[in-house]
């Protein structure tokens, strides 16, 4: 994280500033007093579930029914506490259709986060992860934190993207890994508690305090999708 960001403070649940740790606790528009604020982003292709992720995470409901596609970019707050701290995140949640991606350029810039998504049910969403880290490197933050979800994964039946594809192409790019269903709710607060913990400890590392590792934390709370690993 940049010394400039550090320094800058404003309110932002416009969704259009940079906010950070002011050294006292800020109310945010819904009430609840928060520490630290960050801003994570879902992208991905249209329909892998960046919205129902969102919402799952948010409310703890699942979508269900017609598919509604996002259009341009939509965000919502919630804040979380973690080893204490209150920490707001800013969730942007983008469209994955093709006409939008030039609007969803413009907010990679100010991502603190990004949560790439691909539909195990789905091969083509798969396959087009690369491109969308090519695009990430070109548009993100050097040092944005990012983390690869591979959603859907109640739908067994229908999987064609085996989970060891998704840990073998996560670890090629050196990011950490988590199948998710936001049906289900498997593993999706674990995936923004990840990312707000490693930006938590990013920000404000205490002396002495021992380096959090994402990958090494993502690995021991991980649940899988099928019996006998959950
Ligand atoms: N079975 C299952 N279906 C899901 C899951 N997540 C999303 N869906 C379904 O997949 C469809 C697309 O979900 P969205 O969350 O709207 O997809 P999106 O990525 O936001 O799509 P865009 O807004 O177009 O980029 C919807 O019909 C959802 O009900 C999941 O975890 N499991
Ligand atoms: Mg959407």
């Amino acid at each position: 994280m940049s010394q400039e960001f550090q320094l800058k403070a404003s309110d932002t649940d416009k969704g259009n500033e940079t906010e950070v740790f002011k050294g006292r606790p800020s109310l945010s528009s819904s009430g609840e007093f928060y520490d630290l604020a960050f801003k994570v982003m879902l992208v991905g292709d249209s329909g892998v579930g960046k919205t129902c992720l969102l919402v799952r995470f948010k409310d703890g409901a699942f979508l269900a029914g017609s598919f509604i596609s996002t259009v341009g970019i939509d965000f919502r707050n919630k804040v979380l506490t973690v080893d204490g701290v209150k920490v707001k995140l800013q969730i942007w949640d983008t469209a994955g259709q093709e006409r939008f991606r030039s609007v969803t350029h413009a907010y990679y810039r100010d991502a603190h986060a990004l949560l790439l998504l691909y539909d195990v049910t789905n091969k083509a969403s798969f396959d087009n992860i690369q491109a969308w880290l090519t695009e990430i490197h070109e548009y993100a933050q050097q040092d944005v934190v990012l983390m690869l979800l591979g959603n859907k994964v109640d739908s067994a039946q229908d999987r064609v993207v085996k989970r060891e594809d998704g840990e073998k192409l996560a670890k090629e790019y050196g990011v950490p890994f988590m199948e998710t269903s936001a049906k289900s709710g498997l593993n999706v607060d674990l995936a923004f508690t990840a990312i707000a913990k490693e930006l938590k400890h990013r920000s404000m590392k205490l002396p002495n305090e021992p380096k959090f590792k994402l990958h090494d934390y993502v690995k021991k709370e991980v649940r899988g999708s099928g019996c006998c690993r959950s």
